[in-house]
């Protein structure tokens, strides 16, 4: 459905997309993961005809974004870390929506559907500016759900929710690609978005680090190394050394565990009531 193809993108010396391949399938959840840099916005703006490639290509449903026949609304976007941008900060939730529907020719009726996947119902009359990043990122997938269209590409949308927007997305998202819709999701979470994707593709500096069920199985799994910070280093050594992981201590007192999943780790701290001051997946760097 989405393919990306030997893209490349640079801006003077800089690289920000290096000869990068993919495909994304309708049917599933599909997370583009990478540190911040990566190169995932401006993958994401080459795939939404909003930058040109300096070379490759990048299609939606086999026609490049920009080629699509006018007034086609199969492409549900949301850009930029904050959700929503709202120059007018005194709309109202329902405004916003209102103004971004008849933009589209999209008949007013869908507001209140879209409001309440949001969860949103009850704030559609506060003003947007008075709007959590949270709340924001609710409003931004409303807007890109108000279409209904069959494709979605959402640059970050868990940035910004707490835990219980975080199962909302997933929830959300998946129900979405049952109904088979391609979703593309990206981020740079590796816990979030590989709970929340069916299929993961991770890149780094602009270029292909792991692609597809590999790298899902990756971070969920055990090979990829976590970083964790704690207070009592050499207790929490030893019990994830009886789990069977490989414990590395840094000179900043960090830990590098490799061998055993992010959520292991954190449940053997819990367990022995060891605290812990940071848990990170490490992105694999090329
Ligand atoms: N318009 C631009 N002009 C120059 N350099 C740019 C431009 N847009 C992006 N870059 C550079 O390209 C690289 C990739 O940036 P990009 O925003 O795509 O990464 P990202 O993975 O989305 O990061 P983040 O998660 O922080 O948004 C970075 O080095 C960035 O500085």
């Amino acid at each position: 459905m989405i393919e990306i193809r030997e893209l490349t993108k640079r801006y003077g010396n800089v690289t920000a997309v290096d000869g990068l391949s993919f495909t994304v399938g309708a049917g599933r959840v599909t997370g583009l993961l990478g540190p911040s840099g990566a190169g995932k916005s401006t993958t994401l703006r080459l795939l939404l005809g909003l930058s040109a490639p300096t070379s490759g290509s990048a299609s939606i449903g086999g026609r490049e974004f920009r080629d699509r026949p006018p007034g086609a609304r199969e492409v549900g976007v949301l850009l930029g870390t904050s959700g929503v941008y709202c120059p007018h900060g005194g709309n109202t939730a329902r405004e916003y929506l209102t103004g971004v529907a008849r933009r589209h020719g999209i008949p007013l009726g869908r507001l209140d559907d879209v409001l309440d996947i949001a969860g949103l119902t009850s704030a559609e009359h506060r003003r947007v500016a008075t709007f959590s990043l949270g709340m924001r990122q609710r409003l931004g997938i409303a807007c890109a759900l108000l279409a209904d269209p069959p494709v979605l590409v959402l640059d970050e949308p868990l940035n910004g929710l707490d835990q219980r927007g975080l199962r909302w997305a997933r929830t959300l998202f998946h129900r979405l690609a049952a109904e088979g819709r391609t979703v593309l999701v990206s981020g740079q979470l590796p816990m979030e978005l590989a709970d929340m994707a069916d299929e993961l593709v991770i890149i780094a500096r602009g270029e292909l680090v792991a692609g597809q069920r590999a790298a899902r199985l990756a971070v969920r799994g055990r090979r990829l190394p976590v970083s964790v910070r704690t207070p009592d280093v050499a207790v929490l050594s030893s019990l994830l050394a009886d789990e069977g992981a490989a414990v590395e201590l840094n000179e900043d007192q960090s830990l590098t565990v490799t061998g055993l999943s992010a959520r292991r780790i954190g449940d053997v701290a819990f367990l022995n009531v060891v605290p812990l001051h940071e848990l990170a997946p490490e992105i694999p760097e090329r």
